[in-house]
C-alpha cells in the first residue's frame, strides 16, 4: 500500500460555544493514501465540508491531529502551514471563485503571483496549464465571459499550477449540466489516473462518488461506513497499484 499523504487522529471540530455549541466532527481517525481517489459523501450537514477544510489545512481542528506526509500540522507555525498548503494542494470549488475583473491567465497564475514568481515564468506556466485543459485560446478573455464548464476548466488549471500532489474538489460539478459535468469529471479522473494526483472529492453526486476508489460515508459528524471500488473500468489496475 502507498504511504498515507493525509492522516487524521481523533479529529474534532466544534463550532460556537454554550447554547450555540455544535459538534460538527466527533473524532475521526483515517488515512488517505498517495494516489488514491476518495469521495466524502453524506447528507447535508453531516460534516463533509468541515472535514475537507480541516484536511486541506484551511481551518484548524478543535482537537485531534491532521498529519501531512507524516508531519503533524498542529506543530507548525501558521506561515509554514500556508506554505505547505500552497505547495501541496490544489482546490476546485462548485462556485469557481474566479476574479471577474481579471483575465483567465491572471486568474490561473494568481497562486504563483502570491508565491512571488516573476511575470514571465508565471505566464509560461499559466499557458502550459491552460493548454493542458484546452483553454489556451481563452487566456486573454475576462473570466466572466466563459461558460460554466470553461470556468471550471480554468479553476482546474489554476489548481494545477503548483503541481499539487492532492486535489481537493468540493462539488466540482454542482453548477454544471450533466454533459459538462461529465467532461469535468473526465478531466479530474484523467489527472488522477495519468499523473497520480490524489483526489479528494466532496459530493452529493452518487455517480461521481462511485467513480472514486473509496467512499467515506458521513453521518452526524462521524464516518459511519467506508466503501471501496471504482465504477471506472480503467481504474482497476491503477487501484491495485495505489492500494
Ligand atoms: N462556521 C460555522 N458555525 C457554526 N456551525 C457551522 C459552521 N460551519 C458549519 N456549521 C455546521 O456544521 C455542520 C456541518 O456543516 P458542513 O458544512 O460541514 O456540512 P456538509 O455535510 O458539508 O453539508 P452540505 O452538504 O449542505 O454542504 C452543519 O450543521 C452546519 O450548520
Amino acid at each position: 500500500m502507498s504511504a498515507p499523504v493525509l492522516e487524521t487522529e481523533n479529529l474534532v471540530k466544534v463550532y460556537g460555544r454554550g447554547e450555540s455549541r455544535f459538534d460538527a466532527l466527533k473524532g475521526l481517525t483515517f488515512e488517505i493514501h498517495q494516489g488514491e481517489s476518495v469521495a466524502i459523501v453524506g447528507k447535508s450537514g453531516s460534516g463533509k465540508s468541515t472535514l475537507m477544510h480541516l484536511l486541506a489545512l484551511l481551518d484548524a481542528p478543535t482537537a485531534g491531529v491532521v498529519a501531512l506526509e507524516g508531519q503533524p500540522v498542529n506543530k507548525l507555525k501558521p506561515k509554514q502551514v500556508s506554505k505547505l498548503r500552497n505547495e501541496t494542494f490544489g482546490f476546485v470549488f462548485q462556485q469557481f471563485f474566479l476574479n471577474p475583473n481579471q483575465t483567465v491567465l491572471e486568474n490561473v497564475t494568481l497562486p504563483l503571483k502570491i508565491a512571488g514568481v516573476g511575470t514571465a515564468e508565471r505566464n509560461r506556466r499559466g499557458m502550459a496549464a491552460l493548454e493542458q485543459l484546452e483553454m489556451a485560446d481563452k487566456a486573454k478573455n475576462k473570466a466572466t465571459n466563459l461558460s460554466g464548464g470553461q470556468k471550471q476548466r480554468v479553476c482546474i488549471a489554476r489548481a494545477l499550477i503548483n503541481n499539487p500532489s492532492v486535489l481537493f474538489a468540493d462539488e466540482p460539478t454542482g453548477n454544471l449540466d450533466t454533459n459538462t459535468g461529465e467532461i469535468v469529471e473526465d478531466i479530474l479522473f484523467g489527472l488522477h489516473r495519468d499523473h497520480g494526483i490524489t483526489l479528494v472529492v466532496v459530493t452529493h453526486d452518487e455517480d461521481l462518488a462511485a467513480k472514486c476508489q473509496r467512499r467515506l460515508i458521513m453521518q452526524d459528524g462521524l464516518i459511519v461506513r467506508e466503501e471501496t471500488g471504482s465504477s471506472l473500468p480503467a481504474e482497476a489496475s491503477h487501484q491495485e497499484d495505489a492500494q
